[in-house]
């Protein structure tokens, strides 16, 4: 089987001036065919600051209201996905943006949590993900990015975490490729102690990750990130690993193991 290299960067690197240009110098230069997802959600946040818009997360997921659904969309969909592609096409990388609407791609339910509304936020499974065209894209060497919005197929856009997307996409195309699902942040992994960088974890497996939850090792944004690692693990991913975004072409970082 084909590989297919499935790479996500958080808010962290798609944001930052310094940092994106040498991530997707490396970006380029892995080879075809490969897929780009972005988060943006600090970006998003700063906006809605200077909005006046409430902030509001719960377990790693944005409560999205109205207001900052049109946040979520103009920030993920329009700026940063435009700003990617572009520079991707001043690599001579033939990239297109895509987010779940287009080409009707990524179908989303509306979250339904017994407690909690999270209003415009969007559950999706690698079941419901159209992968036609996608296939279509890769064959001609074409490089989709996708943003982290989704939609229910009736008109209504859906707010969903990237990580969330990049692993379903992962699992969705595991039928054709052998899918490889790279994270890429602003850390060297996951770390044994947040605040050394030289503390990384080379291996986790599952019951690993439960051990250092359990001991708070592992917290906030890392847990939602390793679940939906764990499961394209479980679904059928040949390889899942969490990383630096300027150590894409090496072997540094954290690799998860089923
Ligand atoms: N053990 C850990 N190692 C590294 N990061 C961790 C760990 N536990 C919690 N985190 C937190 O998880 C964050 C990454 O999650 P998130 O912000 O969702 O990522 P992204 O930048 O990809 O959107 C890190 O910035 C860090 O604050
Ligand atoms: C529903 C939900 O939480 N969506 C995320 C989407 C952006 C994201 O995932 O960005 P990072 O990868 O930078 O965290 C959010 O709005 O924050």
């Amino acid at each position: 089987m084909q590989t297919l290299n499935i790479v996500k960067i958080g808010g962290s690197i798609a944001n930052n001036e310094d940092r994106l240009p040498t991530f997707l110098d490396n970006f380029v230069a892995m080879d075809h065919p490969k897929i780009l997802v972005h988060g943006g959600g600090s970006s998003a946040s700063d906006l809605c600051k200077k909005l006046g818009i409430p902030i509001q997360m719960k377990d790693g997921r944005r409560i999205t209201d109205k207001p900052a659904l049109d946040v979520a969309v103009m920030v993920y969909a329009g700026l940063l996905n435009k700003k990617i592609v572009a520079k991707l096409q001043g690599r001579s990388t033939n990239a297109i943006g895509l987010s779940g609407a287009d080409l009707n791609i990524i179908p989303a339910k509306k979250r339904n949590h017994p407690t909690i509304d999270f209003g415009f936020v969007g559950d999706i499974t690698a079941e419901d993900v159209n992968t036609y065209f996608i296939k279509r894209l890769l064959d001609e060497q074409v490089v989709p990015v996708f943003p982290a919005i989704t939609h229910d197929t009736q008109g209504q856009l859906f707010n969903t975490n990237a990580d969330t997307i990049a692993s379903v996409l992962a699992i969705a195309l595991s039928d054709r490729y052998q899918s490889t699902l790279t994270y890429c942040f602003e850390k060297q992994g996951v770390l044994r102690d947040i605040n050394d960088e030289e503390s990384w974890i080379e291996e986790i497996d599952h019951d690993k990750y439960i051990q250092l939850k359990d001991e708070g090792i592992i917290h906030e944004g890392m847990i939602p990130k390793l679940d939906t690692a764990f499961e394209a693990l479980q679904q059928g991913v040949h390889q899942v690993n969490i990383k630096h975004a300027d150590n894409l072409l090496n072997l540094r970082g954290t690799k998860l193991t089923p």
